[in-house]
């Protein structure tokens, strides 16, 4: 047995592959603790994972301004002192860490231990974490095709996005009935991320009478924020009902997606990865202020490979045009969903898995 620590938090989506590759090598019958930050949405998602052990350390987001810059210096500075004291109580093997500010800690104290540490880079255009830390690491996965300016051979492997297991597609019918609606909707899922995306839940709302009279319903998954909640209903061209449902955070992922034929989202590395495991067909309107712009990225990547849409945020009056065109074009359809398995098979984990276990035992 290895002892490994990995370092996930900031966001959902560092958070949910770091519970994928900790799934895993605990099946194997590893040892694995999680180090989160203490942002809410990462107490949130962890909530439901009672068998593993997170620990919170403090850190903040890089920012440019003079003040913040320094906040985010003291932070990280007291991340490091934390995550050496983890990293001694645990006597780990193995440090991963999946980006975003909560690896800065971690990377340093395996680095300072001698330890070997694995970096994850899940978008297509790879982040701070990888282009400050790559030079120290022993190992950095980046999404298939993405290269990164790396001294050190050997050291750069290919990877897609470890997906947890309960991320699967579920019977249609049944995902329906657990959000409320019947066999016969034809439901769109609007989701921006683990954040949620304002301007998403405003088109859903905008758009909902529109799409509802020709014969659509929405399911929207407003953001832990809450603030744009809405349900409604509205009767389509042949008089049925159809409904607006929204919430505000969703523990069942694979149910809402699974219940849904079309998702209009974000485009963050994960949401597309659990997508395509789902094959359920991404519209993707990029967050316009991601960092280096990394959503655009993969939402063209998507699209080049024939496996969703992209719409920019500033045509998002043509999002219900999309929508339609879709919902009336089902071999169009069938023929995305083959792309979004093709997708889906580059984010297998087990040599992921098999090289985390050879890395603990060198
Ligand atoms: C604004 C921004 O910079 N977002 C980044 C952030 O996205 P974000 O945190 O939104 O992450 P993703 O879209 O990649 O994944 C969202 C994750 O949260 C889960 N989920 C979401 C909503 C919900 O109600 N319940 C729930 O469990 C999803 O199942 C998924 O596992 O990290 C991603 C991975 O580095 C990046 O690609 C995104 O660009």
């Amino acid at each position: 047995m290895s002892k490994y620590l990995i370092s996930c938090g900031g966001t959902g989506g560092h958070l949910a592959p770091g519970i994928a590759i900790g799934e895993a090598l605990a099946s194997k019958g590893h040892d694995v603790s999680f180090i989160i930050s203490e942002k809410a949405i990462d107490s949130r998602l962890s909530a439901k994972y009672k068998n593993f052990k997170f620990i919170k350390t403090p850190g903040l987001p890089f920012s440019p301004s003079p003040i913040k810059f320094l906040k985010f210096l003291i932070s990280q500075f007291r991340a490091v002192k934390c995550c050496k004291k983890i990293f001694m109580e645990n006597n780990a093997d193995v440090a991963i860490a999946f980006g975003g500010f909560n690896s800065m800690g971690l990377a340093i104290a395996a680095w300072l231990a001698k330890k070997p540490l694995v970096l994850h880079e899940a978008n297509r255009k790879p982040g701070k974490a990888v282009r400050l830390f790559g030079f120290i690491a022993t190992r950095v996965y980046l999404p298939h095709g993405v290269r990164i300016e790396q001294n050190k051979s050997g050291v750069v492997r290919q990877a897609g996005y470890p997906i947890r297991s309960e991320i699967f597609k579920k019977d249609e019918a049944k995902s329906k009935e657990l959000f409320g609606f019947g066999k016969e909707a034809n439901i769109v899922l609007v989701c921006g991320g683990s954040q949620g995306a304002a301007a998403l839940n405003r088109w859903a709302k905008d758009n909902f009478e529109h799409l509802a009279h020709e014969g659509i319903d929405i399911f929207c998954i407003a953001g832990p924020s809450q603030s744009q909640i809405e349900n409604r209903t509205c009767k389509d061209k042949n008089g049925i009902e159809r409904h607006l449902r929204s919430i505000a955070f969703c523990d069942n992922m694979a149910e809402a997606m699974s219940a849904a034929k079309i998702v209009v989202a974000r485009a963050g590395a994960g949401s597309i990865a659990e997508f395509a495991r789902c094959r359920t067909i991404p519209i993707l309107v990029p967050f316009p202020f991601s960092a280096d712009n990394h959503q655009l990225e993969n939402a063209r990547y998507v699209e080049k490979n024939g496996a969703g849409i992209c719409v920019l945020q500033e045509n998002i009056s043509s999002l219900s045009t999309e929508v339609l065109a879709l919902f009336g074009n089902p071999k169009l359809c069938e023929k995305m969903r083959r792309n979004l398995e093709k997708l889906d098979e580059l984010n297998g984990i087990s040599k992921f898995v098999s090289d985390l276990e050879e890395l603990a035992l060198k």
